[in-house]
């Protein structure tokens, strides 16, 4: 029996790539990562919307209440300035916040560069749907979900999402003992 593909919502907000003034790399950057990292079968469910914060939350509440992701990243719209505003509609959209996501992102990132400070990036679950806050800048996107992912299957487990399995040559998940499904 061949298993349903779970759904992943990979979402970039960008002015600039939205308009057409620059291709967006950033989502494909991110589906590439996900196809690495995921042994269970899924899909995408891709979207490019520019830095408004209405169109950011509808656009979060619907992958996760319609489309069914179980997990849903964004990139970009995470800095200072004026039109940044995703981790705003993040919050908005979201029952709770996993401030450790944050954390360690930003704390891998300076590893990369001192500017990591600069991104309010955050996480946080709507339902069953985890949603994880990424910078814009392409090149980050694997720097913070490196950082991260090991936590993601078994919090997609708490929230009663789909148990993910990872490729375990390219990032190892962790579970407590008594979470893990027999092989
Ligand atoms: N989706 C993307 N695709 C390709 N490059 C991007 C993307 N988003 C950001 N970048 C690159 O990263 C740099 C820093 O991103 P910046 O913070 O200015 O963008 P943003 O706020 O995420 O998007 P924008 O300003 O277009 O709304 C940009 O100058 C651009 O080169
Ligand atoms: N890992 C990583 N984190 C990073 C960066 C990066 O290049 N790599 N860029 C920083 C910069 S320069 C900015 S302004 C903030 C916010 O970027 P955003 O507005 O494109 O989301 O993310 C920061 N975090």
């Amino acid at each position: 029996m061949s298993e349903t593909p779970v759904k992943i919502g990979f979402v970039t907000v960008s002015d600039r790539a939205s308009s057409g003034v620059y291709e967006d790399l950033g989502g494909p950057a991110m589906q590439d990562w996900i196809g690495k990292a995921l042994k269970t079968p899924w899909q995408p469910e891709a979207r490019l919307i520019p830095d408004e914060q209405a169109v950011i939350e509808a656009t979060l509440k619907e992958l996760a209440d319609e489309a069914g992701c179980c997990l849903i990243l964004t990139t970009g719209g995470t800095g200072p300035a004026k039109r940044d505003v995703t981790p705003e509609a993040t919050e908005a959209v979201c029952d709770k916040i996993l401030d450790g996501f944050a954390e360690q992102m930003r704390a891998v990132s300076l590893q990369y560069v001192p500017t990591a400070i600069l991104s309010r990036q955050i996480a946080g679950t709507r339902g069953s749907s985890l949603i994880i806050n990424l910078p814009g800048k392409p090149s980050a996107i694997a720097e913070c979900l490196e950082a991260v992912f090991p936590a993601v299957p078994y919090c997609i487990d708490l929230i009663e999402g789909p148990y993910l399995e990872t490729n375990e040559d390219f990032i190892q998940a962790f579970r407590p003992k008594h979470a893990r499904k027999p092989q």
